[in-house]
This record gives C-alpha cells, structure tokens and sequence, in this order.
C-alpha cells in the first residue's frame, strides 16, 4: 500500500551536495533518489523541503540550521561531499549544527556499504539529533542511497539498512510515528514502543 492520510504527517528535508550538480555539470540524481526510496519505503504523507547545494560548508550548514529551525523538517538527509576530498566537507558542516552525535549511523551504514563496495570506508558520514530532527549524511554515488537505507534484507544472513532504526529513533526525539513498508525496510521498534497495527 502506499501513503495513508490517517498516518502522522512527517517533514523531509533532502539535500544534494555536488559542485558539478548544482553547477548544472551533469544531472543531480540525488534528491530523485532520496524521494524515491522513502516515497516507497514510508506510508506517512511526506512534505518534502529538497535542495540542491555546492560543497560549501557554511552553504551545508545553514541549509540543516534552516530545514530544521525554519521548515520544521523532523528527518533532514542529505546526498554527497562525505569523503576524503579538500571539498568534502559535509560531515563537518553536519556536526557544526549538531546538539547530539550518533555514531552508530556511521558505523552501520560503512559496515553495510563493504557488502557493495570495498571502498566503503572512505565514507566519513555522520549522524545527528539537531533540536527535534535527526540529521544523516549519505555517500554521493546515487545506488549507495538505497544500498544504505535499505541493506540487503532479502540476504542470508540478511543485512539491515539504517532505516530500520529511524523511526523510533524519531520517536524517542518526540517527532511523527513512521510507518514502514516491511518488504524495502521492517521499522524496528521496542514492544511497548509500538502502536496497534492499522486496520485494512
Ligand atoms: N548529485 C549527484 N547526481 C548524480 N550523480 C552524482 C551526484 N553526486 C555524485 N554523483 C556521482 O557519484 C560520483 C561520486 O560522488 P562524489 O560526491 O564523490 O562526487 P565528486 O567527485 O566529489 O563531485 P561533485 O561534488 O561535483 O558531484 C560522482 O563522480 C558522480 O558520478
Ligand atoms: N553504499 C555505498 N557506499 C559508498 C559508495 C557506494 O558506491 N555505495 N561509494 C564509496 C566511495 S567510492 C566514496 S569516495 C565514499 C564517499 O563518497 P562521497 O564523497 O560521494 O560522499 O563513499 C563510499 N561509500
């Protein structure tokens, strides 16, 4: 099933960071990318803020400060800048605006990413809780968002993708319950963090 507008609204903010994208040098695939896998995986109706950035860091930050405190947004992601390149700077301009680091996105999303590429670990992506938002940088090669996101569910032993983790996690910052779509993402939460399962 697809989106059901009894479900809690949730605020999106998706951010493309590429010097040639926003340059206009090739087609940003980043924000389609992002919005088609939480568009599939996500049954909550979704306001979308996206922006297509250079990798600035003082660009990068202000844009988190502004979809978190100005738009709102519950869930900010964003695409891009985080390797070891002078211009890679997206992990720095997220931990500038962070009130809390949570290290265990990083750590899980190169440990899923070694199962499609060996250079995984150039990854230095971060996770952050920013006021009542929760913050996560993503690689810039479009594949490794659903590659993070959604693991490799289907594999023995299967390979959870961070996005199990996201809603409570949302939850536990007071922000909308998420409903997943458990086929591309099963939402894990604790038994008595969990709501009656919806009717139809
Ligand atoms: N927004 C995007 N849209 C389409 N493809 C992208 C995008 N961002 C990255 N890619 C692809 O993934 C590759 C690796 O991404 P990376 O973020 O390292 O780019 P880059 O080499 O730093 O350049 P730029 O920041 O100008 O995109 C790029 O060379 C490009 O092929
Ligand atoms: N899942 C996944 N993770 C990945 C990749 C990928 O293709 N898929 N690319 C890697 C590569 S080649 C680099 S350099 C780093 C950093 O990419 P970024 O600078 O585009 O953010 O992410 C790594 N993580």
């Amino acid at each position: 099933m697809g989106t059901d507008l009894s479900l809690d609204p949730v605020r999106i903010g998706v951010v493309s960071i590429s010097d040639r994208a926003s340059s206009g040098v090739y087609e940003d695939k980043g924000i389609p990318a992002l919005q088609d896998w939480l568009g599939r995986a996500l049954h909550n109706p979704i306001t979308w803020e996206t922006r297509l950035i250079p990798d600035d860091q003082e660009t990068i930050s202000a844009t988190l400060r502004t979809l978190v405190d100005e738009q709102a947004c519950d869930l900010v992601l964003t695409t891009g800048g985080t390797g070891p390149a002078p211009r890679d700077v997206t992990p720095e301009a997220t931990l500038a605006v962070a009130d809390k680091v949570m290290p265990g996105f990083g750590e899980q999303m190169r440990a899923i990413s070694l199962n499609f590429v060996p250079t995984a670990i150039l990854s230095r992506q971060v996770a952050v809780i920013r006021g009542r938002a929760l913050i996560i940088n993503l690689p810039g090669q479009p594949k490794s968002i659903a590659e993070t996101l959604q693991g490799l569910p289907q594999a023995l032993p299967p390979v959870h993708g961070i996005f199990a983790a996201v809603p409570y996690c949302i939850d536990l910052i007071g922000g909308p319950y998420l409903e997943t779509d458990a086929t591309l993402c099963k939402a894990f939460r604790p038994k008595n963090a969990q709501r009656p399962a919806r009717q139809g």
